[in-house]
């Protein structure tokens, strides 16, 4: 079993026990009451400068433990209030140690987009991201059959959410652009083997057209990293441990967000 499958195979378990709690149509009930999910295309694909998306990350299978969050909302308005576009909330339980309860920190606290980082492979968790007030949903394409991967990007369109739809190479790039997506993110670290190549990102991008949003994921150490995405054609960078690590989430969101509105930068985006 790669690591993909292991944490998938948790997941599974995880949701039968929320289903057992909370049945579906309770969950429709509490999206129907919740304001419409907000839009997060125009806020990504902006041509004056390169977003940054900053994640709520408390542990990972590849580094354990990263830093103690013992408020995640409070966390979400320092990376707010540096500048973040949205915030990435991992709600995987049991290698990231995230949970609902964190996505319904961080939306009370933000009004900028939130995004539901999970392991989804059923509708009930698509749901759940909407009933729980996300506004985008990460959709991993190692983990999807591509009928159901084009499934879920219908639902959480239909759902007014938006879809951020995770390749690792160009052919899962392929997939995601035929599944419709529109946000498209290339993740550095392969998830089967979490292993991490910085040079991913480059090597993939060209697969997808302009239209699409494209989103570089994943061991972004800074503004230099930032750059170097940009100059690759990256329209955001999505970075976890080191803002968790940084002693200053606010500080180093906006050291981030300086380097992706860098006039150097400027003249290649249009
Ligand atoms: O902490 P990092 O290296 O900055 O990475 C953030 C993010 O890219 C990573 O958490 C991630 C990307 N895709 C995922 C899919 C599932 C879980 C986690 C992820």
């Amino acid at each position: 079993m790669t690591v993909l499958e292991e944490i998938v195979a948790g997941v599974q378990e995880d949701v039968a026990a929320r289903k057992a709690v909370t049945s579906l149509d309770a969950l429709k009930e509490r999206a129907a009451s919740l304001p419409h999910a907000k839009s997060c295309y125009d806020r990504l694909k902006v041509a004056e400068a390169v977003q940054v998306i900053a994640e709520i990350k408390r542990a990972s299978p590849s580094k354990g433990d990263l830093s103690p969050i013992p408020d995640p909302g409070a966390l979400a308005a320092s990376y707010e209030s540096g500048g973040a576009a949205v915030i990435s909330v991992l709600t995987e339980e049991r290698r990231f140690k995230g949970s609902l309860a964190d996505l319904d920190a961080v939306r009370a606290a933000v009004d900028v987009p939130v995004l539901r980082k999970d392991f989804v492979v059923t509708p009930y968790q698509i749901w759940e991201a909407r009933a729980h007030g996300a506004d985008l949903v990460l959709l991993i394409v190692a983990a999807l059959e591509q009928t159901v991967l084009t499934s879920f990007v219908e639902r959480i369109h239909s759902l007014g959410m938006s879809a951020l739809v995770e390749a690792h190479n160009a052919e899962e790039a392929r997939r995601a652009v035929d599944a419709g997506a529109r946000i498209v993110g290339i993740n550095a670290r392969d998830l089967r083997t979490l292993e991490v190549d910085r040079a991913t990102f480059a090597a993939v991008v060209d697969v997808l057209p302009d239209h699409v949003a494209k989103i570089a994921e994943s061991a972004v150490r800074g503004p230099h990293d930032v750059m170097e995405h940009a100059r690759a054609g990256a329209d955001a960078v999505l970075v976890g441990e080191t803002l968790v690590r940084s002693g200053d989430p606010r500080a180093a969101v906006a050291d981030l967000v300086a380097a992706g509105a860098h006039p150097a930068l400027r003249a290649l985006r249009h």
